[in-house]
């Protein structure tokens, strides 16, 4: 199990993680999911050592993972695929991983067949293609036969063959009672490996719960009706039927309707008084990533200049933490049909941290404005947990140096190598300049 709680990490005036609290059990995949920037890898990172929390903390089964007694045994983990010493085969590099962890050799092999890299296992793995590189970085995070797994973007660069492999293997990997954590990118992809998802937004908790629950919760199911399509007036008969019942009605490019608002039955009901014949009346559940993209639709940092909102940039809110981006108006907003993304949610699991996270925000709010925390003290536990990102981030956070502008903000660095991450691998003095 992997829990963190309240982990904040800040790059000097960007605030990449922002008191995340969460758990990823045993048993099941869970989904690591978020725009690009909203501090994924950090997360891992700070999972794995390879950073230190600013604040909060995290562990894997009990110890941060600095402090797990023979850690490459008990997690492995595939966060820079290219990560590898060009110059050596495949074999090699995980003999030299095995021998630093007490790995008997006999072991890489196994991993090497279990990938599908048996082959190629003499060649130089500078000549590898990406997927290839992908499957010696997964062989290397199997080398430990490690209870925790960690993955930043496996499926990167494999063809289908490859994306369902990987798959079965997370799934194999999770029915075995392993925990494994995973992001990705590839909503339909998730959407058939994960049973958890946990997302996160410019740093912030939006959700953790199941991916089916995300789904209900943050998308609309529909009606597709069709009528007749030698007979338009039918249409437009059952559409003034529809509206005037209390439905929202929109036309679709192949003629069909989209109807909102109505359960079937009383369409079926009102087509029928209406003398409307229907040759379509279908249920239908939004995608995953269509519920994704409604949640995170106001945490995205970074948008094409072709989008209608290319070269917005919001300047630094007064009051925000340091590198915080306050939430950009989308396309579409206060439109019909739109909705705000939700608060923070837990799914059906209570979260164990949020009193936690709560006394850590009100000493945090304390220190900087007691009137804010004398508010917060008064909510209600659940009240409280949900409008505390809100408040804070009206709270002045003077000792810190204003940050830049979005669009001046530093771009992910390439990550070190993480197959065995060691205690050595980054300092936070190192974070500051790379
Ligand atoms: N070493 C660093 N120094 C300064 N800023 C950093 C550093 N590492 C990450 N950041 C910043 O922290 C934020 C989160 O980055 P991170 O790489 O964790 O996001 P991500 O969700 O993994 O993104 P992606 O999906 O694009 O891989 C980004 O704004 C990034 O520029």
């Amino acid at each position: 199990m992997i829990e963190a709680a309240g982990l904040t990490k800040r790059y000097g005036a960007k605030t990449a993680v922002y008191n995340l609290s969460f758990q990823v059990r045993p048993g099941t995949v869970t989904g690591f999911l978020g725009p690009n920037g909203s501090g994924k890898s950090t997360t891992m990172r700070m999972i794995l050592g390879l950073d230190n929390p600013t604040s909060g903390r995290v562990t894997i089964a009990g110890h941060p993972y600095r402090k797990l007694p023979n850690a490459p045994r008990q997690v492995g983990a595939l966060l820079d695929a290219k990560a590898v010493h060009g110059g050596r085969h495949a074999r090699n590099h995980l003999l030299s991983l095995a021998q630093l962890s007490g790995i008997p050799a006999r072991r890489v092999d196994e991993v090497l067949g279990v990938v599908g890299l048996q082959d190629v296992a003499r060649k130089r793995s500078k000549g590898f293609s990406l997927g290839m590189g992908q499957r010696l970085g997964i062989a290397a995070a199997l080398l430990g036969d490690p209870q925790v797994l960690l993955f930043d973007e496996p499926v990167n660069g494999l063809d289908p063959e490859g994306i369902l492999w990987v798959r079965n293997l997370m799934k194999s990997l999770a029915a075995e009672g392993r925990t494994v954590f995973v992001s990705s990118h590839l909503m339909s992809e998730m959407a058939l490996t994960a049973e958890h998802l946990i997302v996160i937004g410019r740093g912030q908790l939006l959700a953790d719960m199941s991916v089916r629950e995300f789904i209900a919760a943050n998308s609309a199911g529909f009606a597709r009706v069709r009528t007749p399509e030698t007979e338009p007036q039918q249409r437009e008969k059952l559409t003034s039927a529809l509206t005037e019942a209390g439905g929202q009605v929109l036309p679709e490019q192949d003629g069909a309707l989209r109807v909102t608002g109505l359960p079937l039955p009383r369409i079926s009901d009102l087509a029928h008084e209406a003398d409307v014949r229907l040759w379509e009346l279908s249920p239908h559940q939004a995608s995953l990533e269509e519920a994704y993209m409604r949640l995170t639709q106001g945490a995205v940092d970074y948008r094409s200049t072709a989008d209608q909102l290319g070269g917005f940039q919001e300047p630094q809110a007064a009051g925000m933490p340091p590198g915080m981006a306050p939430p950009v108006p989308v396309p579409g907003q206060d439109q019909p049909g739109w909705y705000p993304p939700p608060a923070p949610q837990h799914g059906d699991r209570p979260n164990p941290y949020a009193d936690q996270a709560q006394a850590q925000a009100q000493a945090q709010a304390q220190a900087q404005a007691p009137e804010h925390t004398a508010m917060l003290r008064t909510l209600p536990a659940a009240a409280a947990q949900e409008q505390q990102t809100a408040m804070l981030r009206k709270l002045p956070e003077p000792q810190q140096p204003q940050a830049q502008p979005q669009a001046q903000q530093p771009q992910a660095q390439p990550l070190p190598p993480a197959a065995a991450p060691t205690e050595s691998a980054t300092s936070d003095n190192e974070d500051a300049t790379r």
